[in-house]
């Protein structure tokens, strides 16, 4: 599995000055695949030296031999080898900062007893003041269980925190978002509905994460039911939001209408599920889904209900078989499922001028030099290739426009909104092959997404605040 596109690790090396020179060992290290990056003296010394390198390496499979002939190096003891990832992972990713200082008594008193008394009397009081009165105007609970974490799997709870973390991360990072990872050790539905029913007072807002289908279907419909804020399940919206938005752009590039396209959605499950009737709502009418057992059909009675509901919506002509045979006159293919079950002849049956959206992680469907230049438009979730269709470009600013307009919910017009103000970051001036979608690191993203959500918050009247900057607007 390549968990990393271009790896860099740190080298700390311990060298005989007598017996190697520094030179040497850049060339060695240069000759091995390796780039050095970075060079810091750890200990300094006339006849022994400590060094840290920064090397990065095009492939992780390159460190191993880089290690070992830089170990097999007269003069050069390798002291260990770090993965940069892992160090910054040491001691997790984000941490508490106060907004106000703790310098004397009279601050004491007021950010905690007796002062902070009153305030709590003010929310008893009203509690609609908990809002303005407490983190929870710009608080999120990323909430997990670890079943379904990335295309990993079902990994555990322990085993999802970074994942989490990152999710929290960039939520503030992106948005301004306070968000913090709440990864439960149950898969029980019904507890982690009433734990996170019973979290729900600190919180502005829920944001679901790698929860695995169907669970995560029932588990966010009867949380919504439950809660007056918004319950978001990532996998499914943010990823359905931002595939419309990519879908939207690459159709302009191939000049293929939505509702005259076959889509084949592989990968039934929460993001699947999820995409899929988000296409349909906005135009798609041929779309297929296939899953472990093949194509999703009406002539099936599925132990999966949420499969059941999907048939009598979806396959219009009730296609039959397995993934390489319903693909074969299809214009688009959206992966949400696992590695590496695209092939090159399986492209080569669709449509001319493709559209390949392989966007399982860490790990795509198809690697884009699989899917060769015969796909015409080609994305994955990746961080390292062209065109990152992942929920990162949706969910920091969808959070951040329910927060700020107070929102009961998201709606479906909201995430619709959403995706079409992704898609209109790229002008029709930048639009290509390789660029359909804005990346992460656009800073109009987050602002448009916002608005989007804002005014159809307000519009469908789920907005409780209308935000300063949307008052007096026409
Ligand atoms: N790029 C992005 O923004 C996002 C990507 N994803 C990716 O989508 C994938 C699925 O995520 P979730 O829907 O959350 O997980 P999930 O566990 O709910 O769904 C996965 C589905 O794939 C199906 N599947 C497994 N093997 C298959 C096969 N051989 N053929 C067809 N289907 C198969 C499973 O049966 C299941 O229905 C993961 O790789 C995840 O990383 C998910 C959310 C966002
Ligand atoms: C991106 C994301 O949320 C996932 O792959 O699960
Ligand atoms: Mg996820």
């Amino acid at each position: 599995m390549r968990l990393e596109g271009g790896t860099s690790v740190i080298l700390r090396v311990e060298m005989d000055k007598q017996a190697v020179t520094f030179g040497e060992l850049v060339s060695l290290i240069g000759q091995q695949g390796g780039d050095i990056v970075a060079i810091d003296v750890i200990q300094p010394g006339r006849k022994t030296e400590v060094r840290d390198l920064t090397v990065s390496v095009v492939e992780p499979s390159v460190v191993e031999t880089l290690s070992a002939a830089v170990s097999a190096m007269k003069g050069i003891h390798l002291v260990n080898v770090s993965d940069r990832t892992f160090l910054l992972h040491l001691g997790g990713k984000i941490e508490v900062h106060s907004k106000v200082p703790i310098k004397n008594r009279d601050d004491l008193s007021r950010v905690y007893t007796p002062g902070v008394a009153k305030v709590c009397l003010a929310i008893r009081d009203d509690p609609s003041k908990a809002h303005s009165l407490t983190i929870r105007r710009n608080t999120v609970a990323v909430v997990s269980d670890g079943t379904a974490v990335l295309g990993l799997g079902d990994i555990g709870p322990h085993a999802a925190m970074p994942v989490m973390e990152g999710k929290a991360m960039l939520f503030k990072e992106l948005a301004g978002v306070d968000a913090f990872p709440i990864c439960l050790d149950t898969k029980d539905p019904e507890e982690i509905i009433a734990i996170v029913k019973a979290l729900a007072p600190t919180f502005g807002g829920i944001n679901l994460e790698d929860i695995s289908s169907p669970r995560c279907f029932e588990i966010e419909n009867r949380l919504k039911e439950l809660l007056d804020i918004p319950v978001f399940h990532d996998d499914q919206h943010g990823t359905a939001v931002v595939l419309l938005a990519g879908l939207l752009n690459a159709l302009k590039i191939v000049g293929k209408a939505i509702e005259e396209i076959k889509v084949v959605v592989c990968g039934i499950g929460a993001a699947g599920v999820a995409c899929s009737r988000m296409l349909l709502a906005a135009g798609v009418t041929h779309l297929v889904g296939v899953d472990k057992d093949g194509a999703i059909h009406r002539g099936v009675r599925y132990e999966n209900e949420a499969w059941n509901d999907y048939a009598a919506i979806t396959n219009p002509r009730q296609e039959t078989g397995r993934l390489a045979d319903v693909i074969a006159g299809a214009d688009v293919f959206i992966g949400l499922s696992r590695p590496r079950l695209l092939n090159n002849e399986d492209v080569r049956k669709m449509k001319p001028d493709p559209i390949v959206f392989a966007m399982a992680n860490p790990d795509p469907e198809i690697s884009p030099e699989e899917a060769g230049s015969y796909v015409r438009v080609y994305a994955t979730g990746r961080s390292d290739y062209p065109n990152q269709l992942n929920n990162v470009l949706a969910f920091p600013g969808i959070f951040r426009g329910a927060l700020d307009a107070r929102a009961s919910t998201i709606s479906e017009s909201m995430k619709l909104a959403a995706a079409k103000a992704i898609a209109s970051i790229v002008t029709d001036e930048e639009l290509n092959e390789e660029y359909i979608i804005p990346s992460v690191f656009n800073d109009k993203v987050v602002p448009a997404v916002r608005k989007a959500v804002i005014q159809e918050a307000i519009h469908s009247g789920v907005a409780r605040k209308i935000p300063s900057d949307f008052r007096n607007l026409d």
